[in-house]
């Protein structure tokens, strides 16, 4: 197992300067396994109960990606290791009553993370192996194919269900996977889709019945990319994505600045309260 380190920052991407405070490297790796393998690595998201986006898990995401990227892995297949739950998004509670500073930092990490595995170089596999609502979509979306298990699990940005709205990355992502006409009816509505239902709109490749077979068919998956040659594959890749990464890289204190003030406004602060409390009266 590689360990996730410290990197110094200016040996970061320029788009990766901008990140905030990283925490510390030990906390960080508990959250997220890396499982080197033959000319690849296994991510694996392991914050339980539900691997929610908080500051902490995104930046152990980040740091994991720019090791791996400087350890020169070729390609990753990200997944989670916490039964039925891919991710569940957003951490709701970075959102709700937040400090000014920690929101900062969230949003903005976010941001990084997003540009990084968006634009990453490296094939990318999603195994979804459960529900992956909003930014537990948004995660999967940046891979370069989706593997999931057929079942109960829902995916898809379901973000006006919680009366708040999805950004034009999270947006442009969307659109770049399922198309226009998709995108625009699901954003609204909030859709979170069964397997099947992802499937026959694009949002993933393939359906898989069992942990067995996915691990199988998401490693199958990742050495057909990996046998494109890289460079080739990886501009290719760009030719769609890089027009998203380009607004977001120019535009992301503008999108923090809406996006702190949009998530501190009252209604948005009651509707997350509301949320939040309709997931702890579910137990
Ligand atoms: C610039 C413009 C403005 C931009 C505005 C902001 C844009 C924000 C963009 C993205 C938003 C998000 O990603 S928001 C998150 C959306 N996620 C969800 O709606 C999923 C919510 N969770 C669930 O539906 C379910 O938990 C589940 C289906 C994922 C799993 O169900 P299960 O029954 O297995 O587990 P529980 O529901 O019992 O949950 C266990 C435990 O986890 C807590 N939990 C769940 N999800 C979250 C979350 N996203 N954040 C924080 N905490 C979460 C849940 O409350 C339970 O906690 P307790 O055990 O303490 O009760």
């Amino acid at each position: 197992m590689m360990s996730v380190t410290s990197i110094a920052r200016n040996k970061v991407l320029p788009f990766l300067r901008k990140s905030t405070k990283m925490q510390s490297t030990a906390s960080l790796s508990s959250l997220v396994k890396l499982e080197e393998k033959q000319g690849y690595a296994v991510v694996s998201m392991q914050k339980t109960p539900v691997n929610s986006l908080s500051l902490e898990m995104i930046q152990a995401l980040s740091q994991s990606l720019i090791e791996l990227e400087k350890n020169k892995c070729k390609g990753i297949i990200l997944t989670s290791a916490c039964p039925g739950i891919f991710s569940a998004g957003l951490d709701i509670r970075e959102m709700y009553q937040p400090t000014d500073d920690r929101l900062n930092q969230f949003w903005s990490s976010l941001q990084t993370l997003w540009l990084q595995l968006y634009g990453s170089k490296m094939a990318t596999v999603a195994l979804i192996n459960g529900h992956a609502p909003a930014g537990g979509c948004l995660l999967a979306m940046c891979c370069d194919s989706r593997i999931m298990l057929n079942g109960k699990s829902k995916i898809g940005l379901n973000e006006t269900k919680l009366g708040i709205v999805a950004p034009s990355w999270f947006k442009d992502t969307f659109v770049n996977t399922i198309g226009v006409r998709q995108s625009e009816r699901a954003l609204q509505l909030g859709s979170l889709f069964s397997p099947e239902e992802a499937l026959k709109i694009g949002l993933v490749d393939k359906l898989v019945p069992d942990m067995e077979t996915a691990t199988a068919v998401a490693e199958a998956e990742l050495k057909e990319f990996l046998q494109i040659p890289g460079m080739a594959r990886y501009l290719s890749k760009m030719k769609i994505r890089e027009a998203a990464i380009k607004d977001l890289s120019e535009t992301r204190e503008a999108d923090l600045n809406q996006f702190v003030n949009f998530a501190k406004t009252d209604a948005v602060q009651k509707g997350l309260g509301l949320y939040l409390q309709s997931l702890a009266k579910k137990n």
